[in-house]
């Protein structure tokens, strides 16, 4: 059992503190944000996030978990603090430091003991060793500075946190390794290790595996591209290259575009570090822009087929970056929305989870409905842009009887082409054939 204060209580900062509490140790879990730890307090999970809600009210029950505004009290007692701060893009593409460093400086005001300090940011190289200075240029007591970056996804986060693929220890304190080591112990698994190394190369590692993550998509999205030039369909090309053991089926799916408040963050940093590094990461740059037009891609398609399309109406299925998660930040559906209602189109948009964080951002720039299929009442065509469940199996007749004419355009290829064939639609999606209503 340990002693655990999480500073940040985010998505990964609520995500770590419930499941350290859940392997036994006592957390409290810091925010500055007074209504989202009013919120904790009264048992109520801010985001969503499936599976959490179950370990986040076992552990408050067993008073494992507890919430706080006040870092003084929080970090009294506890013998290893997580940053699971916001390292937010700055204008020029960089990470922005200060939410970290300003954490940084206020520890070394307040700590009287060696503590465990542990950066689960994701941060530029270097950062462990701004971190370290900002603390000692506040104290003399003597602490560790960890790097531990987290690879968990969004909806699918208690799980890949429970079960990591692998756990990186960037550290060369002595007493710290093994403070990590016992912490961690009951995440390790056969083939899925605890990984030790120097702090420079645990905080690379993160970003280049965000970075190959998203190239690997980006590749498919250009050779999706290709795909609908040449005639080739991506889904038998992803098949037969996934099939390869050394290039694996995940991660292989064209779509509209990598989205979500990381990937897109965090490939920008990864340039500019090389910038401010006199160095030039070419294939970054390359997979930033293939992104931005990718974003947008359905629009092209939409514009072939209707030309003008100003007083045209749109049901659009998806607004969140991926299914199983209300996070709308750097979603493409976003990006093609402004598109459309730049032309003049209108937008009325349905998802599960996402529409209250887009009422906030857009307000009635577009229109929000609660039921997926009254978004296409009296709409020229459906647009799908994120792959919900709920989507993959829709009444078809009823999307037929509602749509001004049966044209869907699916930016998440949610349907197999052999089956909707017999459903009588206009069907655009990303390197496939387009299909046409039977006559
Ligand atoms: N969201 C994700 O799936 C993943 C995020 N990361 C990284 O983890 C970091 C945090 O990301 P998220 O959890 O998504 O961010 P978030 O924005 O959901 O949460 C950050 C929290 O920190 C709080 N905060 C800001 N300043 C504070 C302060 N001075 N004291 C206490 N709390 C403060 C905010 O109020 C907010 O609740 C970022 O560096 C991100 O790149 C890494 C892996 C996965
Ligand atoms: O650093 C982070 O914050 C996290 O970023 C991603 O996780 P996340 O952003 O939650 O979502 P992903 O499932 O990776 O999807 C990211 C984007 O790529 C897109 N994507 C993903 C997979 C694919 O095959 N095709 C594709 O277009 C998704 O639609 C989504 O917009 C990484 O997968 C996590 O390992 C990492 O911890």
């Amino acid at each position: 059992m340990k002693n655990i204060a999480v500073i940040g209580t985010g998505y990964v900062g609520l995500v770590t503190g419930t499941c350290f509490a859940e392997t036994g140790n006592n957390v409290i879990c810091v925010d500055i944000d007074k209504e989202k730890v009013e919120r904790l307090k009264n048992g109520e999970v801010p985001i969503y996030e499936p599976h959490l809600d179950v370990l986040f009210e076992r552990n408050i029950k067993q008073k494992r978990l507890q919430f706080t505004t006040d870092l003084a009290s929080a970090i009294k007692d506890a013998e290893i603090i997580f940053l699971a701060l916001p390292t937010p893009p700055g204008e020029d593409g960089s990470a922005d430091l200060s939410y970290v460093l300003g954490v940084a400086k206020d520890l070394g005001k307040l700590i009287t003991e060696y503590k465990v300090i542990i950066d689960k940011s994701t941060v530029p190289v270097g950062t462990a060793d701004k971190v370290t200075a900002a603390i000692k240029a506040e104290t003399d007591v003597p602490f560790a500075v960890v790097s531990n970056p987290e690879f968990l996804r969004e909806g699918y986060a208690v799980d890949d946190f429970m079960n990591p693929d692998r756990v990186i220890i960037g550290t060369e304190d002595e007493k710290a390794k093994i403070v990590m080591k016992e912490l961690y112990q009951p995440f390790i698994r056969d083939g899925h290790p605890l990984i030790f190394m120097d702090e420079k190369s645990a905080e690379l590692t993160k970003y280049a595996a965000n970075a190959f993550l998203a190239t690997k998509i980006t590749f498919m999205n250009e050779v999706a591209n290709f795909c609908e030039i040449v005639g080739a369909d991506v889904d038998k090309v992803r098949e037969g290259m996934g099939s390869d053991t050394r290039i694996g089926h995940r991660f292989l799916y064209p779509g509209i575009g990598f989205g979500g408040s990381c990937f897109p963050k965090d490939v920008s940093a990864l340039m500019k570090s090389g910038l401010d590094n006199n160095f030039d990461f070419s294939i970054i740059d390359a997979v930033l822009n293939v992104n931005k037009k990718q974003r947008i891609k359905l629009l092209d398609k939409i514009l072939d087929y209707f030309g003008d399309i100003k007083g045209k109406k749109f049901a659009l299925w998806g607004l969140s970056f991926k299914p199983d998660t209300d996070d709308i930040r750097e979603a493409p559906a976003l990006y093609l929305i402004d598109e459309l209602i730049n032309r003049g189109a209108e937008v009325v948009a349905f998802d599960p989870e996402g529409m209250d964080n887009v009422k906030k951002l857009l307000g009635d720039k577009i229109s929000y409905v609660e039921n997926q299929y009254d978004a296409l009442d009296g709409a020229d065509a459906l647009l799908i842009a994120t792959e919900w469940s709920v989507f993959k199996n829709p009444d078809f007749n009823l999307i037929k009887s509602k749509l001004n004419s049966p044209v869907i355009f699916d930016g998440r290829n949610i349907f197999n082409l052999s089956d909707i064939q017999e459903k009588g639609v206009y069907y655009s999606s990303i390197g496939r054939q387009t299909i046409l209503p039977k006559v």
